[in-house]
Order: structure tokens, then sequence, then C-alpha cells
């Protein structure tokens, strides 16, 4: 009772900046004790697992046999098997003939992988969740699947289970640990079986990849499941729902585990915790389910490749600005590497993760934990996206989650380019400042800043850029006094 009636103190003194457009409730309440039916209307009530809205950044990692030749894409295999030009020319020129791509299994040696370096790099890049390749759409599993023989890292390759020691040693960093699990297998015989069978028959599912999957959730307890390949069939055919259910209610993760949306045909940006819609997928606006910004360091593969060049590498520039406008628009940014077969990341992705997370300390209290503001990208200067804090709901009462009608405590603009001559100009949140009550800092230096407004622009004049603490991208704190 006292909490509610200091909301509402709280709300009545405090609402100008309160964002106010429509939510559909949770209803975690109604479900407390019953199961979730299999099917998408259920499974679509659940709430999203609060951790997951929070963290903002993960890093992602595609990690195979494929880092082998390390050539074209993760897609190698299917490329050269379709009859890919240079995919073919590479392999003429380098391998003897009849070479095969199992013949690069043993080669993924990965003696330099240490999972305590990679783990401590992604605390230090500022994520606060990976996701790892448990099995790509060669089938190669990074665990002992008990249902792939001699096709997983446990017996031809490393020699060792990756899965276990890297979700191991991301959670000794207070990290979550997720899996990358694709459902289609390009050349499995079951699947292909199926697949011509017309997805009538469903061997491949009920024999391979619910039982690998099983197998994963069981032995590593993933706090999420990203899955993928779905697009040649129905969920009907992946059972997906069934699955989703078991995830939901009985499984040993069932209050922690957050899914993607890769589900099965026609269910991508429609079902799901999260939704990742298309790959690189930013929408540049406030979406009405939360969502996820998957995109490469390196603009031309996910995994790793040898020959690339530095001008297809992200720049740190590229790196913040999908970073923060995904943030603002209500989604996390999930950045992948793809790590060298003898288990080293190269140092360029360390460089630009680490720079990131240098920018994170000073920056950061924008990012984790924000919620988006009623602004997204300013309309006076497209340079600048807006997040905000609330005030934290009451974690005693499960039920109480945090709604857009929460109280907001700090609006923050993020600028990506510094204006030449010192004065930031912004149009949507000069309304706020015009009641004079607000106080606006730069995070990373002391003191406050003035501002005036024009012709309803506001004009904020900023330090000099000498003595200015963040670098690549700047965040104001609007605050009332
Ligand atoms: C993360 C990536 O996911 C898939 O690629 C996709 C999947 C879906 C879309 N899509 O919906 O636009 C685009 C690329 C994979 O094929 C790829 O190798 C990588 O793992």
């Amino acid at each position: 009772m006292r909490l509610l009636f200091l909301f509402f103190v709280i709300y009545t003194t405090d609402a100008k900046l309160n964002v106010d457009y429509k939510v559909v409730e949770s209803n975690i309440a109604e479900h407390v004790g019953k199961p979730y039916a299999p099917d998408w209307k259920d499974l679509d009530t659940r709430p999203l697992p609060e951790w997951y809205d929070k963290a903002k950044i993960g890093i992602f990692m595609h990690w195979g046999v494929y880092s082998v030749p390390s050539f074209g894409s993760e897609w190698f295999w299917s490329n050269w098997k379709s009859g890919d030009n240079k995919s073919i020319e590479f392999m003429n020129k380098n391998y003897p003939p009849g070479f095969t791509y199992q013949d690069f299994a043993p080669m993924f040696t990965a003696e330099f992988f240490d999972a305590d370096a990679w783990a401590s790099l992604f605390y230090k890049a500022g994520a606060k969740y990976i996701i790892l390749t448990s099995k790509h759409h060669d089938g190669y599993t990074l665990f002992p699947s008990r249902r792939s023989f001699s096709w997983n890292a446990m017996e031809v390759g490393p020699k060792r289970d990756l899965v276990g020691e890297i979700a191991q040693a991301v959670r000794k960093n207070n990290l979550k640990f997720g899996v990358y699990h694709s459902l289609y297998e390009w050349f499995n015989p079951i699947y292909l079986e199926d697949k011509k069978n017309l997805y009538l028959t469903k061997n491949y599912p009920m024999t391979k990849l619910w039982p690998d999957l099983k197998q994963i959730v069981h032995d590593y307890e993933p706090s999420v499941i990203w899955s993928d390949g779905d697009w040649e069939a129905f969920d009907a055919y992946w059972n997906s729902t069934d699955l989703l259910a078991w995830l939901y209610n009985e499984s040993p993760v069932k209050d922690e585990i957050v899914v993607n949306d890769r589900w099965g045909i026609g269910i991508p940006c429609h079902h799901g915790d999260f939704y990742n819609c298309a790959d690189r997928y930013n929408p540049g606006k406030l979406q009405n389910h939360k969502w996820e910004n998957a995109f490469t360091l390196d603009s031309k593969s996910w995994g790793y490749r040898r020959n690339m060049a530095l001008h297809e590498i992200l720049s740190i520039d590229q790196l913040l600005k999908e970073v923060v406008s995904t943030v603002s628009c209500g989604g996390n940014a999930l950045i992948n590497i793809g790590p060298t077969k003898e288990g080293t990341i190269a140092p360029i992705f360390q460089e630009r993760l680490l720079t990131l997370g240098r920018w994170l300390l000073i920056n950061g209290e924008a990012i984790y934990g924000s919620s988006p503001w009623i602004h997204q990208n300013d309309t006076y200067n497209a340079n600048v996206w807006y997040t905000c804090t609330k005030q934290e709901y009451d974690a005693e009462r499960p039920t109480s989650r945090p709604k857009p009608s929460d109280v907001i405590t700090s609006v923050y603009a993020v600028f990506l380019h510094w204006p030449r001559d010192n004065m930031l100009k912004l149009r949507d949140i000069a309304p706020y400042l015009h009641t004079g009550t607000y106080k606006v800092q730069l995070l990373g230096n002391e003191g406050t800043l003035n501002w005036k407004i024009s012709s309803g622009v506001a004009l904020i004049p900023l330090p000099d850029k000498a003595i200015v603490e963040s670098k690549h991208a700047w965040t104001l704190k609007f605050t009332q006094k």
C-alpha cells in the first residue's frame, strides 16, 4: 500500500516525460500453475523473461567445420555442392581430388581455444549474453550429440565439448549462455527422406532434432535457444509448438528460457519470445514486440573468412550506430564474430568489441535496463537516438511488470556525430526542456550543460571536445531537478 502511494505521488509530480502508448498487459497471473498449450495463441501469452530485455547486448559466434576452409561463408559446403564457381575453384586449387567436406573436420583443431579468455573478452565488451552455434546447417555438433556419430566436436576435430566449456566459462563471468541451433541439416539423409515425402513423415524431428535439443537443454541449461534453418517446412512438421510448450512448462530452464521466432514457414516476425525477422533486421522504428538485431562484424559472413578485408569489417561508428538505434527502438543487439579453426578470435574483432566495451563503461546507463522513450530518432537531428530509464517496478510482486506508463527517471539522447560548431540541436526533447526544470549532463563529464530554445529546437552548447571523456558517440542525460 505504501508503495502504491509512493508510486502515485511520483507519478503525479513527474508525469511529463511519460510514455502513453498501449501495450498488451501480460497475463502472468493467469498462467500461474497452468501449463501452456502447444499452440501459438497460448504460447504467445508467455511474458518475456525480464533478464533478456534488460541485457540489450549479446555476442553471437558461428564456429564449426566451415571455420576450416574459412572461405566464402559458413554456407561453404552447400555453396560448393550446389555449383558455386568460386568454391569449386577454391577446392580444385587447394585440395586433392576426392577431398570431402568431412575431411575438413580433423583440421578443426582449436588448439589455442581458451574458453576463459573468450569469456573475459565478452565480459569486457559489455555483452550480457552469448549465443554459440551448437549445430549449423552442416549438422556438425559442437557438443557430443548422441545421434551425430563421428560428426561432433568430441569425436572429430577438437576432441572437446566446446558447448560445455564455453557455457561454463561464460557463466563464471555472470553472463547468460544460449545456443544457436539449426532445425534443418542440408545433407542429413533422414531429413532428406522426410523432405522427399513432402514432410508427411517426421522421422528426422522425432529421432534426431528433438532428442538432440533436449540433450542440449538437460546438459547445458541454456538461457536462449536461437532457432534457425526453419524455412523449408511448416512448424507442424518441426513440431515446434510441442517443443516450446515443453520448454515453457517442464524443462529445467522454464523460467529463464527465451526463444527467437524461426520455428517454421510463416512464423518469423509473428511468434516467439523475441523476433529476429530477417538477419540484420533494424526497422528504425519502435516495435510493439521484443526484437533482436543479429548482425556480423564481418559484413560478408557469419563464419570466419581468412580473406576478409578491413573495409568489409564494421567500423566502430557503424557498430555503435547499430547498437544505439536498435536499443532505442526496443531491440537487443546480437553482435556476431566467427572464431578461427585454431580457437582464436581475430584481433580486429577483439578491437571492435573492446572499443564497444569502453564506450559502454561511460554510456552504459543509457543502454542496459533502458526502455524506448516516446521518440526514437530525433526529428531534427537524425544522428540522435533516445532511450529512457524508468523507476524499477516492485520485484517482490512478480505480476507487477514494468509498463510504459511507469515513471520515467531519465531520458538519454545518444548522438553519433559531434557537431562542428559544438552546438547540439534537438527537436524532440525541446518541449520537455521548455518547462525549465531539467538538468542536462554529458555522460563521462562532470557538471551540467546550458541550453536555450529557438524556433522549437533545443540548442545545447557542448564542452570543448578535447576535454570530453567519451569517444565515437556521446550521451546527454536529461533529469528533472
Ligand atoms: C544467422 C544466420 O541465419 C541464417 O541465415 C538467414 C536466415 C534468415 C534470414 N532471413 O529471414 O532474412 C536471412 C539469413 C543462416 O543460414 C546463416 O548461415 C546464419 O546462421
